[in-house]
C-alpha cells in the first residue's frame, strides 16, 4: 500500500484487492473452508489489505505485521470484537469475549485482578499435582491418545482453578464433547455469514443450539456452588466489585464462566497435545528439555519459582505457539480509521490470520521448521511487533496470558520428568482447522 491517505466511500467497491475464489452469496465461505490455511496464508501474495467476502460480508484482512499491531495495539481503542464476538453471543452471552465499550472495560477490570502473578502462582501447585496424577496413571507400555488426554487434563485444572472442584465425569464430558461443536458451529456462521442459514432448521443448528444448552445447564449447576470465601475464580468473580461497589450478576458471572472455561481449556489442551507431538518428532529438542527439567526440577513438583530457570522450555513452548495459534481473528472499525493508507469507514470488519503471520518467511527464518532457538534473546529481538501475537495484543489481549504459560510449562515439565512418550508408527496428526488448529488423535505409548 502506498502512503497517503485515500478516503473511500465504498471501500468495498475500489481498490483494495478481492481474494480469488469468490461466488455468489456465499462469497469465499467455500474457499475459505476448503483451503483454510493455506487460503489465509495465500493473502499476502495479494497485498498488505486483502478484501474477503464472509458470506455477503466484506472483511479486509491484514496481512503485514505492522499493520496487525496496529490493529491489535497501536490503536486498539479504535476496534471492537468483530462478527466472530457476534457469532459467539449464543454462547458466551455478556462474556468478555463478545462485549465492547464501557461495559467491557468494567468486566475486564472486575476480572483481572484473578490473573495476577499471585494468584496464578497459587495456582502452579495445582497444576503440577493434576500433571502428576495423570502421568503417573499411565503404565509403561500403554497407549494414550495424547490429545484426548491433554484436553482432559486442562479441564480437570480449569474446574480445580475456577471453582477448587474435581468435575464430576459427567460434567467433563458434556464440556469436552460440546465445547469443540459450539467453537466449529460458530467459526462456521461466521465465515458463511448468512443470518437466514442460522435460522433454518437443519441439523448443524439444531447441533448448535443442543450443544450450547448443555454446556449452559451444566455450568449453572456448577456456578451456583460460588462461596466468596474460596480460592478459585469464581469466588474472586462474586467477590468482584465495580466503581460503585456493585457486585456482577449472577447470569453475567455465568457468561463469565463459560467464557473462561472455554477460553482456558479447549486451548490449552489443544497446546499441549501439539508440544508432545512436536517433542517426539524432534529428539534432539526432546533430549535438551528433558535435561533442563531433571537439572533444575529433578523428581519433586515443579513450582512457580521454577518457570524462570527453565528458558529453553519457555522457548519450547514459545515455539509450539507459534506454530499452532488461532487459524484468524476478527476486529470492527469504530471510528474511521486509516490502514495503509486507506481509509475505512466506522463498521468495517478488518480480519488477519495469526497463522499466517506466524508462519510468513518476511519474519520468520524458515517458518516451517519447528526450531525454539529462534526465540534465544539475542534472535528474537528482529522481530516486528504484530509478526508473533499468539494471546493477541491490546485492549482484548488474553486476560489468560501468564495463566496459559505456567500451565503449559508446568504440565510439559511434570510429564517429562516421569514419563516419555513415543508416537505409535504409522499414525502421524490429522489436523483439523475450526478456530483452533487440532492435531486429532495422537496415540503414543508410555515409557
Ligand atoms: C494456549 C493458551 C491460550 C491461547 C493461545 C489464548 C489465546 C487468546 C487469544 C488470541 C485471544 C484474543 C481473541 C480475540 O480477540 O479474537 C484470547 C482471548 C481470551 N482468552 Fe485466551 N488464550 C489461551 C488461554 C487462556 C486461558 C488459560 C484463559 C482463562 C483461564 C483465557 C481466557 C481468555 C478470555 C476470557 C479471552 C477474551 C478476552 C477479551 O476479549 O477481552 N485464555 N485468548
Amino acid at each position: 500500500m502506498n502512503a497517503g491517505s485515500k478516503s473511500l466511500r465504498h471501500p468495498a467497491e475500489r481498490e483494495v484487492p478481492t481474494a480469488p475464489g469468490r461466488l455468489p452469496v456465499i462469497g469465499h465461505g467455500i474457499a475459505m473452508l476448503r483451503g483454510k490455511l493455506a487460503f489465509t496464508a495465500g493473502l499476502a501474495a495479494h497485498g498488505d489489505i486483502v478484501r474477503v467476502h464472509l458470506g455477503t460480508l466484506p472483511v479486509y484482512f491484514v496481512t503485514s505485521a505492522e499493520l496487525i499491531d496496529q490493529v491489535l495495539a497501536t490503536e486498539t481503542d479504535k476496534f471492537d470484537k468483530g462478527a466472530l464476538g457476534d457469532k459467539l453471543r449464543d454462547v458466551f452471552g455478556n462474556g468478555l469475549v463478545s462485549t465492547n465499550g464501557d461495559f467491557y472495560r468494567r468486566q475486564r477490570r472486575m476480572i483481572q485482578p484473578a490473573f495476577h502473578r499471585r494468584p496464578i502462582g497459587r495456582y502452579t501447585a495445582m497444576m503440577a499435582e493434576s500433571a502428576a496424577e495423570l502421568a503417573d496413571s499411565w503404565r509403561s507400555g500403554q497407549v494414550v491418545d495424547v490429545e484426548r488426554a491433554m484436553q482432559d487434563l486442562a479441564l480437570v485444572i480449569a474446574g480445580r482453578s475456577l471453582f477448587s472442584l474435581d468435575f464430576a465425569r459427567e460434567v467433563r464430558d458434556v464440556i469436552r464433547d460440546e465445547m469443540p461443536v459450539m467453537l466449529r458451529l460458530g467459526v462456521v456462521r461466521a465465515i458463511t455469514s448468512t443470518p437466514l442459514l442460522e435460522r433454518l432448521p437443519i441439523p448443524a443448528n439444531r447441533r448448535f443450539d443442543r450443544a450450547i444448552a448443555r454446556v449452559h445447564a451444566v455450568v449453572d449447576r456448577v456456578a451456583a456452588s460460588a462461596r466468596e470465601d474460596r480460592d478459585d475464580l469464581l469466588s474472586a468473580l462474586v467477590r468482584a466489585r465495580d466503581e460503585n461497589g456493585e457486585p456482577m450478576s449472577r447470569e453475567q458471572v455465568r457468561d463469565e464462566v463459560v467464557t473462561l472455561l472455554v477460553g482456558g481449556s479447549e486451548t490449552t489442551g489443544n497446546t499441549l497435545a501439539w508440544l508432545f507431538h512436536e517433542l517426539a518428532a524432534h529428539p534432539d529438542v526432546l533430549d535438551r528439555v528433558t535435561a533442563e527439567v531433571e537439572e533444575v526440577v529433578g523428581t519433586r513438583p515443579v513450582a512457580f519459582e521454577d518457570l524462570n530457570a527453565l528458558p529453553y522450555t519457555r522457548r519450547v513452548v514459545s515455539e509450539v505457539l507459534r506454530r499452532y495459534p488461532l487459524w484468524f481473528m476478527l476486529r470492527r472499525t469504530n471510528t474511521t480509521v486509516s490502514l495503509g493508507g486507506v481509509e475505512f469507514p466506522p463498521g468495517t470488519e478488518i480480519g488477519f490470520s495469526t497463522h499466517a503471520v506466524h508462519h510468513d518467511p518476511r519474519y520468520h527464518r524458515d517458518p516451517d521448521v519447528f526450531d525454539p532457538d529462534r526465540w534465544l534473546p539475542e534472535r528474537v529481538g528482529a522481530l516486528p511487533r504484530g509478526a508473533y501475537v499468539p494471546f493477541a495484543a491490546g485492549l482484548h489481549h488474553c486476560p489468560g496470558h501468564f495463566f496459559a504459560m505456567a500451565e503449559l510449562m508446568v504440565v510439559a515439565a511434570t510429564v517429562l520428568s516421569r514419563r516419555r512418550l513415543v508416537p505409535v508408527p504409522g499414525r502421524p496428526p490429522r489436523p483439523r482447522v475450526t478456530g483452533l488448529i487440532y492435531p486429532g488423535p495422537l496415540p503414543m505409548t508410555v515409557h
